[in-house]
């Protein structure tokens, strides 16, 4: 029985591979019929001896397994959640604005469920091949150029989130500190640029250096209590608030948007419903972005205890619900407060000058802040996948490689002004990917045709995911190629 090497080191159980060994061929010799009764029980002998060898290698394997993975249930459900919930809530009350609330309710819906599925179609092509990375299944699914395709869309989306938490770290701490001071004086430690690498030295690294996933359970679960003290407020503002321009600290409304034709500040500017539904759907890129977690999500499964497909699935929709409602009731109470005059960065709406906001800009920062280690689990999975395949862990080069990475974002952020601009394209192309794309080809290619045929329905469905994952990738480069060529917003972005 050949043992399969899986991407943390430890041994899994392929059973595609078990016919290249020559055993099953070794025992058909039993079924020609023209060797004598002592042979036979030579044989049977032999087969018993060949199944309680096998037998032993699965114990030892799902032995190997329950000893990997250590993390509980409940802190995989953290990890997850954290992973889903990022700078992606900012955006969703701009995105109701714009799409309806109708809409944007189907369209949160629908990707919530599509998220899910898509996990789905991830956890049984990992259980197909005893596989638990997503390089590894691109390897399966296509060889060397599917592992190297996998991992450089997982490193340019996970990249593209660091830098945007950090970026929204770089604009709101001095925000929140110079809200602390008595005076406007421009102190050194006011500076975004200064205060990114300090976080990223004190914070982040010594998290990212930790040897699993499942120890950052408790920042993440931390993290998520930041963002419902966020949620709560976004609430309260609700009926604390009459009209968008009292508790917006900017209170000019740009007159080139697409939706307002006056200048007025209106509590409610309706004017959307004039924009054509192409537009509307544009604003799913939002949506899409918000419920991206899916490089995470076998890093996850591998630590977790007592893994089973079921659980993991369980998992998966406890932190998708989760994140479902929250992103539902900030969307709806942001859009209530602001109507049409809501900006794509929810927090922007809100005064500097309140304690209270400047606590939940404290919490957003905080939430965000911990969530860049854990999108950077991935990265460095697959950066290790690409250079290092074979090799065992090693502490130098899991060391080496975060640091290299948080100076990488660092650098992006400081020196590149536009990069939310850059990584706008690169999300719109690799979240649709890595929910809808890779997913459902990995699906396709890798379970066998005698278990599912390409007619069946699983497989049907698999073929129609994808086919939805690049439309929605064709829908997003469209906009933003008219978006460039015209030097317009589509959006009406304020
Ligand atoms: N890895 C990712 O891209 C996470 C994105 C996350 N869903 C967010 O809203 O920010």
């Amino acid at each position: 029985m050949e043992l399969q090497k899986t991407s943390n080191g430890h041994q899994d159980l392929s059973p595609d591979r078990i016919p290249e060994n020559g055993y099953v061929s070794h025992f058909n010799i039993n079924t020609r019929g023209t060797i004598s009764e002592k042979k036979v029980t030579a044989l049977k002998v032999q087969k018993f001896y060949m199944t309680s060898y096998l037998l032993v290698c699965n114990l030892f394997c799902l032995k190997q397994s329950f000893f990997v993975g250590k993390t509980s249930f409940g802190m995989s459900i953290f990890n997850l959640s954290n992973a889903i919930l990022g700078s992606g809530i900012l955006g969703l009350a701009y995105a109701m604005a714009n799409t309806g609330i109708i809409l944007f309710v189907l369209l949160l819906t629908s990707m919530a469920i599509l998220s899910a599925y898509s996990i789905h179609l991830l956890l049984k092509s990992a259980g197909v091949v005893g596989i638990r990375a997503y390089e590894q299944l691109g390897n399966r699914a296509f060889g060397r150029p599917g592992k190297i395709l996998a991992a450089c869309i997982i490193t340019l989306n996970n990249i593209g989130a660091m830098s945007s938490y950090l970026f929204i770290v770089k604009i709101e701490l001095p925000h929140i500190i110079q809200g602390l001071l008595p005076d406007n004086s421009d102190y050194w430690f006011v500076d975004g640029r200064y205060l990114i690498i300090i976080i990223s030295v004190l914070v982040i690294l010594p998290l990212a250096l930790m040897k699993r996933l499942g120890y950052l359970g408790y920042t993440s679960g931390f993290s998520l209590s930041c963002m419902v003290f966020f949620l709560i407020s976004v609430i309260y503002k609700k009926f604390v608030t009459e009209c968008p321009g009292e508790h917006s600290y900017n209170k000019t409304v740009p007159t080139e948007s697409i939706y307002n034709s006056t200048d007025d500040v209106n509590c409610k500017s309706d004017n959307y419903y004039h924009v054509s539904f192409l537009l509307h759907i544009k604003h799913s890129e939002f949506i899409t972005f918000a419920f991206v977690c899916h490089p995470e999500v076998l890093p996850i499964y591998t630590e977790l205890k007592n893994p089973s497909k079921k659980r993991m699935q369980k998992v998966a929709n406890i932190s998708i619900l989760t994140m479902f409602v929250m992103y539902l009731v900030t969307a709806i109470f942001g859009y209530l407060t602001f109507y049409g005059n809501v900006k794509s960065e929810l927090l922007e709406m809100y005064s500097k000058k309140d304690t209270l906001m400047l606590c939940v800009r404290l919490a957003v920062l905080i939430a965000v802040t911990l969530t860049v280690p854990v999108v950077l689990f991935p990265i460095r999975r697959a950066v290790l996948q690409l250079l290092f395949p074979d090799k065992p862990f090693h502490w130098v080069r899991h060391i080496s490689i975060a640091v290299c990475l948080l100076f990488l974002v660092n650098l992006l952020v400081i020196f590149v002004p536009n990069i939310r601009d850059i990584f706008g394209f690169i999300g719109a192309t690799s979240a649709p990917s890595l929910i809808f794309i890779l997913p459902g080809i990995f699906y396709i290619c890798i379970v066998p045709e005698e278990q599912e045929p390409l007619k069946s329905r699983p497989k049907i469905q698999a073929i129609a995911f994808v086919t939805l994952g690049f439309i929605f990738m064709i829908m997003s480069i469209t906009f933003i190629i008219i978006e460039w060529v015209t030097g317009k917003k589509t959006s009406g972005g304020h």
